[in-house]
């Protein structure tokens, strides 16, 4: 069950020609994508384009309607070579992954596409993860574009531009025989706005169809000679082609002045960034009213070098304005300027920062120091505070991310922690997913994490001579390729890791979406594929199966066998408990629904008993569960806040378990809360609430009699 439903807002999608379409830029990519002729789509889920891939999966309805295949591909490399369905054929296909990570994952799938060439047009959406929010590396995925001399697009963040780049990418791909990239940073993939739609348009050909005429050309297989020749189609042939498309299509935009001594060049992605900062500093408005000129690259690669040359001559200085390093179109258009003998100058990371979000102040600063030095009569005042400078900023505590309330994964970690106690510290190797948290307080667990699915391969150099390493590796990342690069590795090179396979039962950290191992009924995927038997099937002997992970005296017990047994090569354990998101999103209507129809409803709550609690606070450290806060000692001898549970606890009974396991204390309380209780309940109820209350009376009354 994906994060969020979009099973109302596809309907949105079957709009027809003239109809106006309201919503986010996830689905106008989908509606562009519908009325181009899409034959299949893909890819792989991950931020900020996970939505993107549950707008497919809720919309294949439709897509199956338009005879439209759509595949939820086990990897951002399965995806990639998907696309060979456009090599022979004219299928238009698109998929989509998270960048630069996917990109990474899917490289030598894209090399191979964009060496042989494509017939039908492919398009690959990336969702740039760059900049503030990010949870990866700060990478250009600008540099494969480069490599590969595939194209890149960079909409304007708006919803007519951004399908206008659907279609006209599909165009481009196939005039210039070349894969598309067509970027979307968080901010596009949600912006709101509204286009004009078209009717959709059913593929001229269906995969089906192209399966049952096969077809083969040996000049656009990657191997010798064709791949030499392949280089030089690329630079004589679909380089031009791609050029010539893009200028005479109009793909990048003109905003402001015709003529002036300065001007601005701007990737699409940051234009309303930009536009921002120039309407802060009153040069512009909010609709895009520039008084400057500006270029507006919606297509950052390639470059048109004539509009570059129209743009720039007879300017005294142009600002560039590219997000991240190195700042690959400063240099090219430095290069096609001097090639040009125009002597415009280049200003860019010379003034802007070469690292970092291009976020709305870095660009009020930028400007104002462009003009400062260009333009002064236009500089704008520059006393403006900066926004995150406020009190409040001040007194908030940054708060490290970490796991949910109820999160299975946390008891892992508390159970660690104890492992630790007795054997010393553990050099773990961590992975991609929501069991990354461990590193962060309060578990400070975790040494390194090399990429998706490759804990158990990130402990591979480590060949124990006393204390054996520890891998982590989620389900998502063990479909995705941890199977085979950890523990096929593993079991080939006889290693002795211990790796511990946390199963939530999604790829939870994307958002929700099923996986092989996934408990749910999925009807178009076949689910309830056991981690278990694929480590086994790769020949791994000592496996242990938790289904309980909250269960953390079992945890612990089983870690530390691990760590300690006889039997040589790979211990892997599988600790399964659902994700408590999930779980809370399927659970809690339906709990409201019984509720509000009368029916008797019982949930569980934590609570800690004041009385009890000491206040040293060592279940918080080894939990870290959010629900856990402090209050006030009630006692009024014992100055030390206790322990408390506040609303959001949601039963999972972690706390207590910890609590128990680490032999802590016995303050921790499970309550039942009975909605629509029977007249039976109730009775005992209030039989119970009168007793309780004579000795809570009592109580009361001796530490009243010792306050001040
Ligand atoms: O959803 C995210 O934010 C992720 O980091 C998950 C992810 C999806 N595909 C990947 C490829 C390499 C590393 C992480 C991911």
């Amino acid at each position: 069950m994906a994060e969020r439903s979009f099973a109302k807002e596809v309907e949105k999608l079957r709009l027809a020609d003239g109809e106006t379409f309201e919503g986010e830029g996830i689905l106008a990519v989908t509606k562009g994508l519908l009325q181009a002729g899409v034959a299949y789509v893909g890819g792989y889920q991950g931020s900020p384009i996970s939505h993107l891939m549950d707008v497919f999966a809720d919309a294949d309805p439709l897509l199956r309607e338009l005879g439209v295949h759509f595949e939820a591909n086990a990897s951002e490399a399965a995806a990639a070579a998907m696309l060979a369905a456009s090599v022979n054929y004219p299928l238009r296909g698109a998929v989509a992954w998270k960048s630069v990570v996917g990109t990474n994952v899917a490289s030598d799938a894209l090399s191979n596409i964009a060496s042989g060439g494509v017939t039908g047009g492919a398009l690959i959406i990336v969702g740039e993860d760059y900049g503030e929010g990010s949870s990866i590396m700060q990478e250009r995925t600008h540099a494969f574009a480069m490599k590969s001399q595939m194209w890149l697009l960079d909409p304007r963040p708006n919803l007519p531009s951004i399908v206008a780049m659907v279609e006209k990418g599909f165009e481009l791909s196939e005039v210039s025989n070349t894969p598309v990239m067509l970027e979307l940073r968080v901010r596009a993939c949600h912006v709101t706005g509204s286009f004009v739609a078209k009717d959709n348009v059913r593929p001229a050909m269906t995969v089906g169809e192209a399966a049952a005429n096969p077809k083969r050309d040996t000049n656009r297989i990657v191997l010798p000679p064709a791949n030499f020749a392949h280089e030089h189609e690329k630079i004589e042939r679909r380089w031009p082609a791609a050029v010539n498309f893009v200028r005479d299509s109009h793909l990048n935009e003109w905003f402001g002045p015709e003529r002036d001594e300065i001007g601005i060049i701007v990737q699409g992605g940051l234009f309303n960034t930009l536009n921002r900062a120039l309407e802060l500093s009153g040069l512009s408005d909010g609709y895009g009213s520039a008084q400057l000129p500006i270029y507006c690259l919606n297509v950052t690669y390639p470059l048109v070098p004539e509009e570059v040359t129209t743009f720039c001559r007879g300017k005294k200085a142009v600002l560039i304005v590219e997000e991240g390093q190195p700042e690959f179109i400063e240099h090219e258009l430095n290069t096609m300027l001097r090639r040009a003998g125009i002597d415009t100058c280049i200003v860019g990371k010379d003034i802007l920062p070469r690292a970092g979000e291009y976020t709305g102040q870095v660009l009020c600063d930028g400007v104002a120091t462009f003009l400062d030095k260009w333009s002064p009569e236009r500089a704008p005042d520059r006393s403006m505070p900066a926004p995150t400078d406020t009190e409040l900023a001040k007194e908030v505590p940054p708060r490290p991310a970490g796991f949910c309330t109820g999160c299975p994964e946390r008891p892992i970690f508390s159970a660690m922690k104890l492992v630790q106690r007795e054997l010393g510290e553990l050099h773990v190797s961590a992975d991609i997913g929501c069991h990354l948290f461990s590193i962060l307080p309060p578990f400070h667990i975790g040494n390194t994490t090399m990429g998706y699915g490759l804990g158990t391969a990130g402990a591979s150099a480590f060949k124990p001579a006393g204390r054996r390493a520890v891998a982590m590796m989620g389900d998502g990342g063990f479909w995705h390729n941890g199977l085979t690069s950890g523990i096929g590795n593993a079991v080939f090179n006889k290693d002795d890791t211990v790796t511990i396979i946390v199963d939530n039962g999604y790829s939870a950290a994307t958002g929700g979406q099923d996986i092989l191992s996934s408990r749910a009924d999925n009807p178009r995927r076949k689910t309830k594929n056991p981690i278990e038997r694929a480590v086994r099937g790769m020949g791994v002997n000592w496996v242990r199966s938790i289904n309980r992970t909250y269960d953390v005296t079992a945890m612990r017990d089983t870690l530390k066998e691990a760590l300690t047994s006889r039997e040589a090569g790979p211990k892997v354990i599988v600790a399964s408990s659902e994700c408590m998101l999930n779980l809370q999103r399927r659970e809690k209507p339906l709990r409201a629904r019984a509720e509000k129809e009368g029916r008797r409803v019982v949930r569980d709550r934590f609570g800690i008993d004041p009385e009890t609690c000491t206040g040293d606070h060592a279940c918080i450290r080894l939990s870290g569960c959010p629900s856990l806060s402090v209050r006030q000692n009630p006692d009024p001898l014992r100055q030390d806040p206790v322990t408390h549970i506040d609303q959001s606890c949601v039963g999972c009974g972690n706390c207590g378990e910890v609590s128990h396991a680490a032999v802590l204390c016995p303050s921790f309380y499970r309550t039942r809360i009975v909605s629509n209780p029977g007249a039976f309940e109730r009775l005992l109820d209030s039989l119970r609430r009168r007793i309780i209350g004579w000795f809570q009376m009592q109580h009361e009354r001796a530490i009243a009699a010792r306050a001040f």
